[in-house]
């Protein structure tokens, strides 16, 4: 019996449309082969991204129909920050539509020009608010975080050398905080464990730096606690949880992923100053400080969706499915991220075209392979996402190029991934034939999402 089975069963399903081969070319062209500018309608098997992909379950669905739609104290909030408190253990939320918009509170609230804010490796949006903020982002995961071919239990931890040294050379005055991810997307959603966490949070206490927790993906991160780490083999993930934000001062939040929303996050945080000032700023950015740019049925549906996230058979089946395809992979030998990550396989796109200079950006190549190959739809994570140097305009060299098959939680089932794997496998096979692409329309922020590119 496969131990990861999934304990729901589908009740509503919506009809996938598959193309053909003539369909994919011309998407892909009028798209710039960047994956991003696809209309869904031409995509069969979405593995873009997880964020905001995710199935609702029943019980949040019927939260729709709860949305108390007042403008100020509305009902949802409430419950939604009593969920909060109850599962993550901050004191103060500050809710917002997404992720990015916490980032930017945080940031805004907390950065000035020439402070410095380390992170177990970078993500596009902290980063990109942090610098606009004034910061310089340094990268203190790690070195095995940037092996693809590793393959390690906590990729994602912090190298407590490398932030004691940053400590040192620019002064725990100017580092408003630490940004610990976890798991660490852009490292193959590699998990950081309660020890490193613990031992981060010694290290800054000691210098009064605050942690401030990207908790994106963090009960995913809670699974491989469990499972990897000494004295958790039989703690909830609930607990878990709790325990591994209890070492931080608050989060950013994203409930597009763990939460199982379509759209929603927050900023939570146990200091007063902060949570009064980002509390004063939200008004200005995402709406009043008891919606933050939710509908109340969205803040509703997100309470709920926390409370389905940390349960252990639900977080089994969702990593169990990931793991599966990362099997079928290893069959053939396809270069991957190991070990395989909480939320997707990330493709080594150097591994897969090593006749390519990155500057012929391999893994937008392998993006584009695949979806002409079968509709599959992927995500650059090289060269393209790494972004320019905010101080010098030159290309960032990421170590790791990368094509991430990201699998959305409770959407595709096992013979989708069959699918998949077939389809990179016969990318695979003809990887010598790969040309390679040019930029030819870069956009000015997070060039990523909206790059053009031609074939060579
Ligand atoms: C670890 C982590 N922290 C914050 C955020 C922001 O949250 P939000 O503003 O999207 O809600 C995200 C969003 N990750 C999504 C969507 C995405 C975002 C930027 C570039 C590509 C894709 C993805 O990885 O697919 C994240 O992964």
């Amino acid at each position: 019996r496969r131990s990861w089975a999934e304990p729901y069963k589908i009740k509503v399903v919506e009809p996938l449309r598959t193309t053909t081969r003539e369909e994919r070319e011309a998407a892909i062209a009028d798209a710039g082969y960047n994956t991003f500018l696809l209309p869904s309608k031409d995509v069969y098997i979405d593995l873009l991204t997880d964020s905001g992909t995710n199935a609702m379950s029943d019980r949040q669905w019927a939260g729709m129909m709860l949305g108390d739609e007042a403008y100020a104290g509305s009902g949802n909030y409430y419950r939604l920050e009593d969920t909060i408190r109850r599962f993550y253990g901050y004191r103060h939320v500050v809710p917002t539509h997404q992720g990015r918009g916490a980032e930017n509170l945080l940031s805004q609230s907390l950065i000035s020009p020439g402070h410095h804010v380390p992170g177990n490796m970078y993500f596009t949006t902290t980063r990109f608010h942090q610098e606009k903020a004034g910061a310089t982002f340094h990268d203190i995961i790690v070195d095995e975080a940037h092996d693809p071919t590793l393959d390690a239990p906590f990729k994602g931890n912090v190298d407590l050398a490398k932030l004691a040294a940053l400590i040192d050379e620019v002064g725990a005055e100017r580092i408003p905080y630490v940004c610990v991810a976890a798991t660490v997307n852009m490292a193959g959603g590699q998990p950081i464990s309660m020890a490193n966490m613990r031992a981060v949070r010694e290290l800054t206490q000691r210098h009064g730096i605050a942690i401030y927790l990207d908790a994106t993906r963090a009960v995913e991160n809670a699974l491989f606690i469990r499972e990897r780490e000494e004295g958790y083999g039989s703690t909830s993930l609930a607990d878990i949880l709790l325990e591994f934000c209890s070492y931080s001062d608050g989060c950013t939040m994203s409930g597009k992923k763990d939460p199982l929303t379509n759209i929603g996050g927050w900023l939570a945080t146990n200091d007063e100053a902060l949570f009064e000032e980002a509390r004063n700023l939200v008004v200005v950015y995402e709406g009043l400080h008891t919606y933050g740019g939710m509908a109340g049925r969205d803040m509703e549906a997100m309470a709920i969706g926390i409370t389905e996230s940390v349960e252990l058979a639900y977080m089994k089946s969702r990593v169990g499915q990931v793991r599966y395809l990362g099997e079928l992979l290893d069959q053939w030998g396809i270069p991957f991220v190991r070990p395989v990550g909480g939320h997707g396989i990330f493709l080594d796109a150097r591994g897969f075209y090593p006749h390519l200079d990155q500057e012929q950006f391999p893994a937008q190549t392998l993006a584009a392979q695949l979806y002409l190959e079968a509709g599959v739809r992927a995500m650059e994570r090289g060269i393209v996402s790494a972004g320019r140097d905010a101080a010098t305009g030159e290309n960032h060299h990421p170590s790791l190029e990368l094509v991430r098959l990201t699998i959305p939680r409770r959407v595709y089932t096992q013979a989708h991934m069959d699918v998949v794997a077939e389809s990179v496998k016969a990318c695979y096979d003809d990887r010598e034939a790969a040309r390679g692409l040019r930029m030819t329309y870069e956009p000015k922020y997070l060039r990523f999402f909206q790059a053009r590119f031609e074939p060579l």
